[in-house]
């Protein structure tokens, strides 16, 4: 094939047409298993599937290149394990390290990932690609605009283009990004190309522990936190060289490979600034740009801060994370106080951090995350401590993927308890298509006022300040703190009783750090429908929550402005508001005369009438 040719044939984004758009925008996925598919993939999970089929079968003598593929979960150079193989293969081969990455945007609608989370990555390629060419090794981009055809595609690039004898990538733990790998495997395994998809994501998602490590004695996942973070912690401690290894950055391709008439070409496809049917408007993408930096060196740089600085009330809100004025901490450093401030959401109590690995390095030698610790040293993973208690959040994260790659039911749209699966929602039923219509069952006891209420959650207009501020701040900074996530999940699936999956899919489209298993597996807590959820009847008051985790109330002033009048409990301007007129706790619930005045919606629902409700439906699934 011309050069010009596969340059064709490997447009990059960039170059998609406004038909492939209008494609992109009437594919439409199917989200939601039936109970039966569900379990036949809970039966015979894909993960083992790939480890078993992943091979070291390429030719014996070596082709013209190793391919390392890049995904999106593993945005990074440094401390990057497929990445760091693959260039010892090249090296091993004596032939140059090719990096790839493939947009795949009707698995971006499958999954829905938001503009922000693509722009997020287009942003860190752009600075990965540099880095790499420093190296003289080509970052390439290929767009595939059907994901059925993504197999084939890679494997052509493999074939035809590069002549590789390998392809590297970390794996990706999704059902359907499995199962496309266990594709790749059949297809090169015919071509004598080895696939080598290896445990590691680095970013977003990097594991610390990697699924089917931390298991019970007959090798199944654990489905409750406490036990599986007991294992994985002495598990990570009995070898913590391998489990916090740092994977040596790769090794450059010698100068030649510019010249190359395979390879040099690479080297000119530059990232696409936006992939069509998911650009960011320019007020959006200059506001992402600056609460989300960019790179590893930003990510490094606020671990640093976490570990060493004090938590201030002005990094509340869509701000540089990296702003100038940060205190070092003496003794009061965010890490250190996390286990008692890390509920609060008036300040930046918690770390905002991308890389695990790298996280629990940093633990142990806060100066320099890079270092590998001695033999001896041991993660602190106790209750007791601000450092502990921020690594068993961290394994958090671990514990949701090995109940993602467990129980991949979560991941096709059915929730764990599948006992909750008739559980009757408010509004749209995302289920409908699946169940046998009973003609006589009521329908949803309005479904505009649902529609309504979602709409609301959705816009921070529901008239309960801490859920509103929450909202707002998804909204704004593609980000929010852990207990807001809580506090507003619990009130849009208990309160409004709207299905958990309307809100896991709002949270997935705009959140930065959206991640299939974490956010699933929030959503289906507070839905009580995951593993080790909240019970049912544990029902969040959003008013009392809302005191203890925005005690001084700098939260929701912050991002609730109509309140901001409003100067503390028990505190009002007096421009706005009487000062008698309300109980002491107005701003986490202020009156409806308080709210009138102030421009602020009423709350769309008294919390002890929707607790009922919810109460009721869960004791009964099935009925009103
Ligand atoms: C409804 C809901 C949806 C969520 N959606 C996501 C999501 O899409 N992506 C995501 O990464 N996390 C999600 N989480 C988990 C958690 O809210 C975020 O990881 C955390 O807020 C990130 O901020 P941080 O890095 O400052 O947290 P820190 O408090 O500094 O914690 C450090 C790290 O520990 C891990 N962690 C902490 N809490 C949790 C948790 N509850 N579950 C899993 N891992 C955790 C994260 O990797 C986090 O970066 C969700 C939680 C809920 C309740």
């Amino acid at each position: 094939m011309s050069l010009n040719a596969m340059k064709r044939k490997l447009s990059n984004a960039a170059a998609a047409s406004p038909s492939k758009k209008q494609c992109l925008a009437a594919f439409r996925p199917n989200k939601i298993a039936t109970p039966e598919a569900a379990a036949a993939v809970d039966a015979n999970p894909p993960l083992p599937l790939l480890l078993k089929a992943v091979q070291d079968v390429g030719s014996k003598s070596p082709r013209d290149s190793v391919v390392f593929w890049m995904r999106m979960g593993d945005l990074r150079i440094s401390d990057n394990r497929g990445l760091s193989l693959a260039s010892t293969r090249a090296r091993k081969d004596g032939v140059p390290l090719v990096a790839l990455f493939l947009f795949s945007p009707q698995d971006y609608i499958a999954h829905d990932r938001g503009a922000r989370r693509i722009d997020f990555t287009l942003r860190n390629l752009a600075l990965i690609r540099q880095d790499l060419a420093k190296l003289n090794i080509p970052l390439h981009t290929i767009t595939e605009s059907s994901r059925r055809a993504v197999p084939q595609t890679i494997a052509s690039f493999l074939q035809d283009e590069m002549n590789a004898s390998a392809v590297y990538a970390n794996i990706e733990y999704e059902v359907d990004e499995l199962r496309r790998d266990i594709s790749i495997c059949e297809i090169l395994k015919a071509k004598e190309i080895s696939s080598i998809f290896v445990h590691d994501k680095c970013r977003f998602h990097s594991r610390i522990v990697e699924p089917g490590v931390a298991v019970k004695k007959d090798n199944t996942s654990y489905a409750v936190y406490t036990p599986y973070q007991k294992v994985w912690l002495s598990q990570l401690n009995g070898n913590i060289p391998h489990f916090l290894e740092n994977c040596p950055k790769p090794h450059p391709n010698e100068d030649s490979v510019r010249k190359s008439t395979r390879f040099g070409p690479l080297f000119d496809t530059a990232v696409p600034e936006s992939l069509p049917g998911f650009e960011l408007d320019k007020a959006n993408r200059a506001k992402m740009e600056q609460v989300w930096p960019a790179g590893e060196s930003a990510a490094l740089q606020v671990l640093q801060r976490f570990l060493s600085t004090k938590a201030r009330s002005c990094q509340l809100g869509a701000v540089d994370p990296l702003a100038d004025g940060a205190v070092e901490g003496k003794g009061r450093n965010r890490i250190t106080v996390y286990d008692a401030e890390r509920d609060r959401a008036d300040r930046d109590t918690t770390s905002r951090v991308i890389s695990a690995r790298a996280c629990v390095r940093a633990t142990l030698s806060p100066d320099d995350p890079d270092k590998m610790p001695g033999p001896k040293v041991k993660v602190d993973g106790g209750r007791t401590t601000g450092v502990g208690r921020w690594v068993q959040e961290l394994a958090w994260r671990d514990f949701y993927v090995s109940v993602l790659t467990g129980f991949p039911r979560v991941s096709m749209g059915r929730p764990f308890l599948e006992k909750y699966a008739d559980v009757v929602w408010e509004g749209p039923s995302l289920e409908g298509a699946y169940k046998e219509k009973d003609e006589d069952a009521p329908a949803p006891a309005d479904l505009k006022t649902a529609e309504e209420n979602i709409e609301k959650w959705k816009a921070g207009k529901t008239g309960v300040p801490i859920v509103d501020a929450a909202m707002r701040c998804v909204n704004e900074m593609g980000w929010v703190h852990n207990r807001m996530r809580m506090i507003s999940a619990m009130f849009l699936v208990k309160d409004l009783m709207v299905d958990w999956r309307v809100g896991e899919k709002y949270f997935m489209e705009n959140l930065i750090d959206g991640d299939l298993a974490s956010n699933n597996g929030g959503w289906q807590w507070s839905a009580s429908t995951g593993v080790d959820p909240c019970p049912y009847f544990r029902i969040f008051n959003p008013y009392t929550q809302s005191q203890k985790a925005d005690p001084t109330g700098d939260f929701i002033r912050h991002w609730v402005p109509e309140l901001g009048g409003i100067r503390g409990p028990g505190k009002y301007c007096p421009l706005h508001v009487s000062r008698h007129s309300h109980d002491p706790l107005d701003l986490h619930n202020p009156s409806a005369s308080a709210a009138d005045k102030l421009g602020y919606p009423r709350p769309v629902i008294k919390h002890e009438e929707g607790r009922e409700r919810a109460l009721r439906r869960f004791k009964n699934p099935g009925s009103v």
